[in-house]
């Protein structure tokens, strides 16, 4: 289980996140939602080790992560993929993904490739061509695949669906969906709230730095605060 508890977080003087509670168990996609500037990044980057919170913490299997950086949290198995996907536009796409699976020998990484081609298969062809020449969706294959390649149990995914079809994003969140019945468990920060909360198992919605709202999936679908804020009116979105 991935626990924030309590977290406060913020820039210079401002506190952007005031106390938040929120947990990931294997298996289940938790969906983050919120609006532009409520806080969602930010969480991102305090669970990823980018940020140091204020106060409050981030446990792993009941282990504290403070002091961890980036990189360690990743090894023990937290991965992030960043909102602008962070991927070296000049490199391939194999060595992209490489990137990813830099810690485990080659065999293993030989073996994630194929797991990730699986999940992913446009991602076959693609393998030589320059990360930089990739479509919008192609690129956040590769982003997801490049934090598969290290064999994550957490991944926390910073609005994938940003610039792609709702074609794309829908085959992307299936991928996700798919993952997580493998047992990963998914923080998956949103701004398309009805298709993240049809592949979601719990939500969560931040408000300027606080949960507003949280429940069952299926359940914030119904909340009428969540539609109106989010699903732009019941029957639409
Ligand atoms: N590096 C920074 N320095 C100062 N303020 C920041 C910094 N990064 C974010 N903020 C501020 O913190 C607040 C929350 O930003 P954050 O990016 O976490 O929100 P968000 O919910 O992810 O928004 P979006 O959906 O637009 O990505 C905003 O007011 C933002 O301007």
């Amino acid at each position: 289980m991935l626990r924030i508890s309590e977290l406060v977080a913020g820039y210079g003087a401002a506190d952007v996140l005031h106390g938040i509670d929120l947990s990931v168990g294997g298996g289940e996609i938790v969906c983050l939602l919120g609006s532009n500037g409520a806080g969602k990044t930010t969480l991102a980057r305090c669970v990823a080790g980018l940020l140091k919170p204020r106060s409050g913490s981030v446990t792993d299997g009941g282990t504290r992560l403070d002091g961890l950086s980036p990189s360690q949290r990743a090894r023990r198995g937290i991965a992030l993929v960043p909102e602008d996907r962070g991927l070296f536009g000049g490199l391939t796409v194999a060595d992209n993904l490489e990137l990813g699976g830099f810690r485990h020998g080659r065999r293993h990484a030989l073996d994630r490739l194929s797991l990730v081609v699986e999940i992913f298969p446009p991602l076959a062809s693609l393998l030589p061509r320059s990360a930089g020449t990739l479509s919008g969706g192609e690129q956040q294959m590769t982003a997801i695949g490049r934090a598969l390649m290290a064999d994550p149990r957490f991944l926390v995914l910073d609005e994938p669906s940003l610039g792609l079809s709702p074609g794309m994003t829908r085959q992307i969140l299936t991928a996700l969906r798919a993952l997580a019945d493998d047992g990963i468990g998914i923080v998956l920060i949103e701004q398309n709230a009805a298709l993240a909360l049809g592949v979601g198992d719990r939500a969560a919605v931040l408000r300027r730095g606080r949960i507003a709202v949280t429940g069952a999936a299926s359940t914030l679908l119904d909340d009428p605060m969540v539609i109106n804020a989010y699903l732009g009116g019941r029957g639409s979105g």
